[in-house]
């Protein structure tokens, strides 16, 4: 096979060596890739196991390293490299069909390839992961001295490390100037290829081309040898460092906090919730408000800005790809007895909300022998029983709680309640004094009917928040559903939801899906197997990226009520580390207004 027509990957795709030192070589049989034989005596049972099911020979050679020439890599195979491979700064490999030389120096850039539960079943290999995980993220890789101590913490291993950052770097200036042997921005020759990974250079030039030649931001800086950059301090886990994963569904956000939350007690989820508020409050409030956070904030599972929910749709969407994707068994201990099925292409969960037991199918698709969501398909659950407890009811306002558009002689509001996980009161435009619809009216009046509306209720109506479980009878929310937008499609709705101390939902929210389903089923409106597409003003306008609403199917008739099917997407927006430092006196955060 001519070397041209050889491919040399990472499954990601991502090239990792060539052949005649620059005709790309891929790989696409799986094989781990262990770049000392010596390496191989030193690793855990499990590891040479791994070695059995793929018995790659494979060295290395450079100025350190025992030469040798034969890695059984076939093309067509997939290469996992192992995260030693960030110990070799040179290596040579030999393809076995056409023996073309195959340069592997730039190895490192396989380190996204890296499938976190190789580096899970050998502890011995984390301070690499960590190099590889912190690559990914585009972060900088740590110079000599400031990786986590482990048992891969030698003066060879920091050496390595100090190499492979050299060896990044060097990758763009090989791409640049192929051949040329020389370091553009300093002028410096060289008359060995690996004498260029040795070579780091401080000049604009270099930076310029680095910055180039990425996508992203530079993924390391240059800050010299042993010291800290404050960026990476920041992301150092300590005992009060919170961290967190961001997603936003339809636009509303969700931060699922990684690691930081001490642990509740309780037995139940509603008993373990009454602990968060009663003794860790606080933290809710770190995360939540400003500076840390904002006032729309949402922090998964069921807790915002004032206070905890009893469900949260949008969040059960974002919480369902991130079960699937986090590899954490601290985060989710059965995260390995999750199924990916086949047929369906649908890994199922289970949730405990507060309201009870959420049924979430994730699309799924099988990468590198583990799943991972897929981000292109929607997510959907099966809440709790929904029902109605009152339809087209007539609510008188009191004088000193009417709103401007509220006419005078209009003293009376035709709501409907219904739950879905949580209480909602669901009123028409028209019926709150907004006649031109959602998307003319004034947000801020908006506000100042429903929360007039919403006490009215809930101070004078509270028989209608029939619910077994004391600690759902309250009045979650105020749903305003637009009666002048036409759609295209037809059972189609557009709503706003005022939901805790008048938060506006971003998205058509998904607990308010359930209880507007199951409302329209009691009306005789929609019929089991029916569904209706839901949206906010944000998921309304798809020019934003929004995309899409939520889809709402009556499922199943129950004694207890209507089970609903919610189905929307959800998207990570980052990652991130919060700390309080000392003196800091709004370590809790602060509200304006
Ligand atoms: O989608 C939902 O159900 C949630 N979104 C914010 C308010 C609700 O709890």
């Amino acid at each position: 096979m001519a070397a041209s027509a050889v491919d040399f990957r990472a499954s990601n795709g991502l090239v990792l060596g060539f052949a005649n030192d620059n005709v790309p070589v891929h790989v696409k049989r799986r094989a781990m890739y262990f770049p000392r034989v010596e390496d191989f005596a030193a690793r855990p049972c499990s590891q040479k196991e791994d070695i059995e099911l793929a018995p790659i020979s494979s060295c290395c050679r450079n100025s350190s390293y025992t030469p040798c020439s034969r890695t059984g890599i076939r093309p067509g195979d997939e290469i996992v490299l192992s995260s030693d491979a960030a110990s070799v700064s040179s290596m040579t490999c030999c393809n076995e069909a056409d023996r073309e030389s195959v340069r592997a120096a730039e190895c490192l850039v396989a380190f996204p390839s890296l499938e976190k539960e190789n580096v899970r079943t050998h502890a011995a290999w984390t301070p690499a992961q960590d190099i590889a995980h912190r690559y990914r993220a585009g972060l900088r890789i740590p110079l000599d001295g400031t990786e986590e101590p482990g048992p891969h913490r030698t003066r060879k291993h920091s050496r390595s490390i100090r190499d492979s950052r050299t060896l990044v770097y060097n990758q763009h200036i090989h791409n640049v100037y192929d051949k040329s042997w020389k370091c553009d921005g300093c002028g410096t020759p060289f008359i060995k290829r690996y004498e260029l990974t040795q070579h780091l250079c401080d000049c604009p030039k270099m930076l310029a081309i680095q910055d180039e030649m990425t996508s992203r931001p530079r993924a390391f800086s240059r800050v010299p040898a042993a010291v800290m950059d404050v960026f990476h301090t920041l992301l150092q886990p300590t005992t009060h460092t919170i961290r967190v994963v961001d997603m936003h569904t339809s636009g509303e956000p969700t931060r699922i906090v990684v690691s930081g939350y001490p642990p509740l007690s309780g037995s139940t989820l509603l008993e373990k919730r009454r602990s968060a508020q009663s003794t860790h409050d606080h933290i809710r409030q770190r995360l939540m408000r400003e500076p840390r956070g904002h006032a729309e904030m949402r922090i998964s599972r069921c807790c915002f800005n004032e206070g905890y929910s009893t469900m949260c749709g949008h969040a059960t969407i974002a919480l369902g790809r991130f079960l699937v994707d986090t590899h954490d068994l601290d985060v989710f201990p059965n995260r390995e007895k999750l199924h990916h099925d086949a047929e369906t292409g649908l890994t199922t969960l289970r949730l405990h909300a507060p309201c009870g037991l959420i049924r979430v199918q994730v699309p799924t698709i099988l990468s590198d022998g583990t799943s991972k969501s897929d981000a292109s398909k929607s997510v959907s659950f099966l809440g709790v029983p929904s029902y109605s407890t009152a339809r087209g009811l007539k609510i008188a306002i009191p004088e000193e709680k009417r709103w401007p558009q509220l006419k005078d002689d209009d003293s009376e509001v035709v709501v409907d309640i219904a739950f879905g996980g949580a209480f909602y009161a669901i009123v028409s435009d028209t019926a709150l004094g907004f006649p031109t619809g959602l998307r003319s009216a004034s947000l801020v009046e908006l506000d100042t009917a429903t929360l007039a509306l919403k006490s009215v209720i809930a101070e004078s109506h509270k028989e209608l928040l029939k619910h077994p479980d004391e600690d759902l009878r309250f009045l979650y929310s105020v749903i305003v559903v637009d009666t002048v937008t036409t759609f295209a499609e037809p059972d189609t709705e557009l709503g706003i939801c005022f939901f805790a101390d008048q938060q506006i939902d971003r998205s058509p929210t998904g607990s308010g899906v359930m209880a507007r389903v199951a409302l329209a089923v009691d009306k005789g409106e929609l019929r089991i197997g029916e569904s209706r597409v839901y949206h906010s003003l944000v998921s309304l306008d798809a020019d934003a990226g929004a995309g899409v609403g939520f889809r709402g199917t009556a499922v199943e008739m129950t004694e207890e009520g209507t089970i609903v099917r919610v189905e929307g997407r959800a998207f990570y927006t980052g990652a991130a580390s919060f700390v309080v430092e000392d003196g800091d006196g709004l370590a809790d955060g602060f509200v304006v207004g």
